[in-house]
């Protein structure tokens, strides 16, 4: 049996069954799924979190689940993994059922371990490198995008037009292939992908599984959507194969994530075929896209609400990185600033603040049993945003980040309490790809424009939507040519 090592049971006798957690009070086959808006699904556990305690239960119809909140806590069970936890069966489930390939997001025991190994192999530090000239040429396009609008007077969708960037830099990077939807209207394969992932959440969440029996027009539409990635993705693979076969020198170098990949999976007992690879491609774009897109957002209206930490940020933007067309892996690596301004948006806004796992045989977690297959539901914006761990946990403080920060702004270390990545051997693999996109688009803004305004159209502070990653709602920018 496992334990945490966050608080060890003094004995068996001493531990609580669920059942014996406090909680919502629910109704009897709802539940507290009548509670919930499927929207703000974060917000309402984040809610009862504070009235509960770090150990409560829910049930969302015949879905039990145990809520927990302690970071240690949660760090033990995500690192109790592949062996311990699970992702939620019904996430692979419903994505079969949908038509998407096998990819590692989903995928467990061995065929994670394989697939984990081939993805890291294509996120290899040197490959990542060999692929900057790519993001560049993205960065660049993003910036005549936004130059156009601001020379016509336009306010800028922010969060469209983030998305566009980061579609088109994975594109670049997971399959060679230049999609431009920053520069053409378009925009095919963002199209199809911007209806998985709401469906996917929509369907997980779902009480009744009617797309079982009935196929609606929006659920005929989605199959269209997942019929043409798989198709388009089938011929990247395909000419991918090609290219590899005409220059070897591919093998050991790879272009792209995808050539990386196909690279790894050709190696003898890698036990990954080419419909693994093909599903680790729509993983990638799916998984990077909003996430980055999103943080980008968050962090973007935070810094214009937060006077003191933007002007930092384009001092050292002008100090380290100040042109755009001259950007280098070199200088992205010493925007340190930024990088907290990243980090600290992500304690605030994480666009994944919840996880959900199952639990593979029964285990222990702190003084709470927990019974094999229960779900356990992971809050990771509850400690984040706490006095015990950030003094003055609500305010945009970037510093709290820097190496010599002052003892005081961080009484622990806030890389351990904040996981907006996740942690353990299923950490997200995209982190340090996702940290660069958005150091490039954030220095190019910086180094370029000065921010006229970013807000609501009403001037509200944006609702935060869920839809398998945590979006601002309704965000616009307007630029003005930089000054100084
Ligand atoms: C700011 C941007 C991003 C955030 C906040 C983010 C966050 C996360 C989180 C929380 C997880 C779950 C980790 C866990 O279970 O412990 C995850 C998994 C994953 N992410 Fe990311 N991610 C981002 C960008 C990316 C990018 C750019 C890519 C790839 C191009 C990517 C690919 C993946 C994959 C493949 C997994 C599944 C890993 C596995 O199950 O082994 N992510 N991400």
């Amino acid at each position: 049996m496992n334990t945490t090592t966050a608080s060890p049971p003094a004995s068996s006798a001493a531990l609580r069954r669920i059942d014996d957690l406090p909680g919502p009070p629910g109704l009897p086959l709802l539940g507290n799924a009548h509670q919930i808006r499927l929207a703000r699904i974060h917000q309402d556990v984040e809610r009862w979190a504070r009235d509960y305690g770090p150990f409560f239960r829910v049930r969302l119809g015949k879905m039990r689940a145990l809520v927990i909140t302690d970071h240690e806590v949660i760090a033990h069970a995500l690192k109790d993994r592949p062996d311990g936890f699970r992702r939620t069966i019904r996430t692979s489930i419903v994505g079969s059922e949908m038509g998407l390939k096998p990819g590692v997001f989903g995928a467990e025991g061995q065929a994670w371990r394989d697939q984990r190994r081939m993805v890291m192999a294509s996120f290899a530090p040197g490959h990542v490198r060999a692929y900057f000239p790519s993001l560049q040429r993205v960065v660049l396009r993003l910036r005549g995008r936004w130059e156009k609008a601001m020379n016509a007077g336009r306010a800028i969708a922010l969060q469209e037009d983030l998305m566009r960037y980061t579609v088109d830099g994975v594109a670049g990077l997971a399959f060679g292939s230049d999609i431009n939807t920053l520069e053409s209207d378009e925009e095919v394969i963002q199209r199809h992908l911007d209806k998985i992932f709401p469906a996917l959440f929509r369907r997980i969440f779902a009480r009744i599984p009617y797309w079982r029996v009935l196929r609606l027009p929006r659920d005929r539409e989605l199959d269209r959507s997942v019929a043409a990635i798989n198709v388009a993705i089938a011929g990247f693979i395909a000419q991918a194969r090609a290219r590899m076969a005409a220059n070897p020198v591919l093998r050991t170098q790879p272009s792209n994530l995808l050539e990386g990949m196909i690279a790894a999976a050709d190696e003898g007992g890698s036990g990954v075929t080419d419909e693994h690879v093909a599903g680790n491609v729509v993983t990638m774009l799916l998984a990077g896209e909003d996430t980055t897109a999103n943080t980008l957002a968050w962090m973007i209206w935070l810094l214009k609400r937060n006077p003191e930490a933007l002007r930092r940020a384009v001092d050292e933007v002008q100090r380290v990185a100040p042109d755009p067309d001259a950007f280098t892996p070199e200088q992205m690596a010493s925007l340190d600033y930024l990088e907290a301004c990243a980090s600290e948006t992500m304690r605030l806004k994480p666009v994944a603040p919840f996880l959900v796992l199952e639990a593979l045989h029964d285990t222990t977690l702190g003084d709470v049993q927990v019974p094999k297959n229960t779900f356990v539901w992971c809050v990771m914006r509850h400690d984040t945003v706490s006095p015990q761990h950030f003094p003055d946990p609500l305010a945009f403080n970037p510093s709290r980040w820097l190496d010599h920060a002052d003892p005081a702004l961080t009484p622990t270390s806030p890389k351990r309490v904040a996981m907006p990545f996740g942690a353990g051997p299923r950490v997200c693999p995209g982190r340090y790809l996702a940290m660069l996109e958005i150091k490039m688009a954030a220095a190019m803004l910086l180094a370029s424009f000065e921010i006229d305004e970013v807000g609501t159209p009403d001037g509200s502070e944006p609702a935060e939507k869920m839809a398998f990653s945590m979006a601002p709602v309704g965000l616009q920018m307007r630029l003005k040519p930089r000054t100084r």
